[in-house]
């Protein structure tokens, strides 16, 4: 019986299923399973930019993302960090959100 006592729990961390391309991103850059917050994303793909090296080492904002999976899926040759835009589109198509 639904005594007041159950609450949900106080903060709801929101989780995401990443679909298979952007899974396997996460995956090369060492993630485990298949659940994450949106922080833990962008924290694995920040690696992954690392250690392919995609970032350009004089402008290190400049990410040059074309010829790999990842300019794959946001649709473009490079863009900076300073404009995250399309990168929040593609998150946006390639992330499920989780309701439970
Ligand atoms: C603030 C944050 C950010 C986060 C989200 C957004 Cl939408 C914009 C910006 N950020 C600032 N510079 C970067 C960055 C720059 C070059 C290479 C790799 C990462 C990041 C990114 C992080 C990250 O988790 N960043 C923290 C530690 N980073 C500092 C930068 N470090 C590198 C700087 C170049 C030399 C190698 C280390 C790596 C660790 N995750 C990202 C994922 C993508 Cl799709 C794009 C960029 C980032």
């Amino acid at each position: 019986a639904s005594d007041g006592a159950c609450r949900s729990p106080p903060r709801q961390v929101k989780q995401v299923r990443p679909k298979l391309p952007l899974l396997k991103i996460l995956q090369t850059a060492g993630a485990q399973g298949e659940i994450f917050t949106v922080t833990q994303v962008m924290h694995y793909l920040g690696q992954y930019i690392t250690m392919k090296q995609l970032y350009d080492p004089r402008e290190q904002h400049m990410v040059y993302c074309g010829g790999d999976l990842l300019g794959e899926l946001l649709g473009c040759q490079s863009f900076s960090v300073k404009n995250p835009s399309p990168l929040y589109a593609m998150l946006r198509r390639n992330l499920v959100a989780l309701t439970t």
